[in-house]
């Protein structure tokens, strides 16, 4: 053996490029190389010669694969967004391809077809495929979950985590969002202002979903206050309401949640040893992920502790908790997996939340037509300055309807990746027109992707498809399979109704109180507004729009004197005769009061505004007209005092 390697060795020696002073491990890297170009190539003219009942589509990289991914979409790369650029090309003749990949990647289907997508979405045993494990591993980091379990697994998971999305939680959605969308009004200055310029309308969506998974899911007691800017954190250190640090003086829980989501998409695609790395960002993100695990570990315990004396809490956690103290324990979880379903709510909800209401409010920047049948809606419901209540949820249809219609324009979960686990067959539909299907043979392995964008623009489902038409949703029931970017079967979406419930509630408190406008370029019409600002669409974790900015003038501001939104005179042909008579009254003496006199309330020892007003201006009386109780106010001079001027003069 020893003998024969010498051998070799004086025989390499003979080698050309050695002789030239190349280094062997350089020869070996190229060899190795070559062998894999040629494997390769072997391997595309394969499929290249094999009859494939779905068109090929060639392409450098598979779009979703490392080098995929760092490419956005040219005439000859598909890269990661090549699902957004080329949906109205890519399925015209046909509703599935087979995406070849001629330097990186395995060949795979992508589908439009929402027939093949519940062929493969089921999962075992109902069908062969599952989720592709790269497609999944991101999400086991916490722990084994929901979205990442198959079969038995799945459906132990689904025993405990199913029963927190009921009526309980929902109903907790609802009077959280008011919460949040009233303390919002106070802490971001909204409430005294006639129009607001929202830089950009996604720092507030994507905290609203942070807060609501915050305090609905996790339990947390978190505030408006605790998502918002670093420098303004900084500002805001001396105010009561700002977080608390922890006992140990230690980054408090909510904040190390908000760096994790912040940092997920980081923490997903970095391998272990760079989180060691002296990069002061790299190093907070490990503190925070690291802080919330212990916490999360002793929340589990207290959580169990609080459960058995009866705590009745309807966040998803703690309903998540004595769901599974209640189970046998062959279908119990262990903690860790408990933590992997919080988080992976997280993940889930945060984004995709926060993104899809982002775009709808992006599409009522452009469509004033329907932003008015729907604010009209949502006076008829809840009239001018009623809190709204989880019970006004069903009557607030078109509110969701305009939600549904922009994750169908924009689907948030854009590809739903899956691969089969033995070789099996597929029923497909034959094109559109044409009764009957086939059955194709589909190889085990083979991965198939239901492009969701692919989806919700194929004609076949939709009628003018790239139309923004929220009235295609009206009546529909909230849980109907037609609405279907939130996935279909046994596997679709565990949080649609935890989101819609969330962005009703604040649509229809955002659209009462404010019109969208949105922020033109100079010359650029609306239509121009929305192609530019709708269109250009970023692949993360969700399918977004970049951060836009949105003006948003008070509804009553700027509205005609004679306008019927003001419904409180009543409306129509026996409305309030002297409606002017008294606005005219009231418009006179307030401009003068006002423009002289700063009013404040009298308050108690200790007392602070908001619970003056709550005492003051809830202490309604019913008489002939409903009014509040007498209350004195102090009117203090303003400042130049426009009025003795004038005299004075
Ligand atoms: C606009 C908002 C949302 C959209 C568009 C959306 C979309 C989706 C889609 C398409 C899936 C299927 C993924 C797949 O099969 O690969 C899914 C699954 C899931 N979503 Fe959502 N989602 C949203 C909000 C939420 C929220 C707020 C939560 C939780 C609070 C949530 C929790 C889940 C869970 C747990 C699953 C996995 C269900 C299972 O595998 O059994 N989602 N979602």
């Amino acid at each position: 053996m020893f003998f024969g390697g010498s051998a070799m060795v004086e025989n390499l020696r003979g080698i050309p490029w050695l002789q030239a002073g190349v280094k062997p491990v350089t020869i070996v890297l190229v060899t190795l190389w070559g062998l894999n170009v040629l494997r390769r190539l072997f391997s595309l003219v394969k499929v290249a010669r094999t009859t494939s009942y779905f068109p090929k589509l060639y392409t450098p990289f598979q779009p979703f694969t490392l080098p995929g991914a760092l490419f956005t979409t040219s005439s000859r790369i598909a890269g990661r967004d090549w699902h957004w650029v080329r949906h109205f090309r890519t399925y015209s003749q046909n509703e599935t391809v087979n995406v070849v990949p001629l330097l990186f990647g395995a060949s795979a289907l992508w589908t439009s077809n929402l027939d093949i997508g519940r062929q493969i979405l089921a999962g075992p045993p109902r069908s062969s495929f599952i989720k592709a494990p790269w497609s999944n591993r991101a999400f086991t980091t916490w722990g084994m979950n929901i979205v990442s379990a198959e079969e038995t697994t799945w459906r132990k998971h689904r025993r405990v985590v199913g029963p927190a999305f009921g009526p309980d939680l929902y109903k907790l959605v609802w009077n959280k969002t008011l919460e949040v969308y009233r303390h919002m009004l106070e802490i971001e200055e909204w409430k005294d202002k006639n129009v607001v310029d929202v830089p950009a309308i996604q720092r507030i969506t994507y905290k609203l979903s942070f807060l609501l998974i915050s305090t609905c899911g996790f339990g947390f007691p978190s505030t408006w206050l605790l998502y918002i800017h670093r420098d303004f954190a900084r500002r805001l250190t001396q105010r009561k309401d700002t977080p608390p640090r922890a006992v140990d003086g230690g980054m408090p829980a909510q904040e190390a949640l908000k760096i994790v989501t912040e940092t997920a998409l980081l923490a997903m695609n970095i391998p272990q040893w760079l989180w060691h790395l002296p990069i002061p960002r790299l190093r907070e993100a490990r503190v925070a992920r690291e802080r919330l695990r212990t916490f999360m570990q002793e929340q589990v315990v207290e959580r169990k502790a609080l459960v058995a004396a009866g705590d009745k809490r309807a966040d998803a956690f703690t309903i998540m908790v004595k769901a599974n103290e209640d189970e046998s324990t062959k279908y119990r979880l262990d903690d860790q997996e408990l933590i992997g379903n919080i988080f992976v709510l997280l993940f889930a909800g945060h984004e995709t939340t926060g993104s899809s209401l982002a775009v709808t409010v992006g599409y009522m920047a452009i469509h004033d037509d329907i932003q008015e049948e729907v604010v009209e809606q949502i006076m008829s419901v809840l009239g001018p300055d009623r809190d709204p209540d989880f019970s006004d949820y069903p009557k607030l249809d078109k509110v969701r309807a305009i939600f549904y219609e922009a994750t169908r324009m924009i689907p948030a979960g854009h590809a739903l990746i899956r691969q089969a686990t033995e070789d099996t067959v597929l029923t497909v539909q034959n094109p559109m027109g044409e009764e009957g299907s086939q059955t194709i043979h589909i190889p085990k392995g083979t991965e198939i992707t239901l492009d969701m964008v692919g989806v919700q623009y194929n004609p076949r489902y939709f009628e003018d498809p790239e139309m923004y038409n929220p009235s295609r949703w009206y009546g529909l029931p909230a849980d109907s399979e037609k609405i279907s970017a939130f996935s279909v079967g046994p596997r679709a979406c565990l949080g649609r109704k935890f989101a819609t419930v969330e962005v009703t509630c604040f649509l229809a408190l955002l659209l009462r109180d404010w019109q969208v406008l949105p922020v033109l370029r100079v010359g650029e019409t609306k239509d121009a507004w929305g192609a530019r600002v709708m269109n250009d669409v970023l692949v993360g974790i969700a399918l977004t729009v970049p951060d836009f900015p949105v003006k948003l003038p008070s509804q009553w501001y700027g509205l005609p004197a004679d306008s019927e939104k003001i419904s409180a005179f009543s409306v129509g042909p026996r409305a309030c005769l002297g409606r002017k008579f008294a606005t005219v009254e009231a418009t006179c003496f307030l401009a003068l009061l006002l423009r002289d006199w700063q009013v404040l309330p009298v308050l108690r020892a200790g007392e602070t505004k908001e619970a003056w007003g709550a005492r003051v201006m809830n202490d309604v009386l019913v008489g002939i007209a409903l009014s509040v109780a007498e209350f004195p106010v102090k009117l203090v001079r303003r400042r130049p005092v426009y009025l003795s001027s004038r005299l004075d003069a």
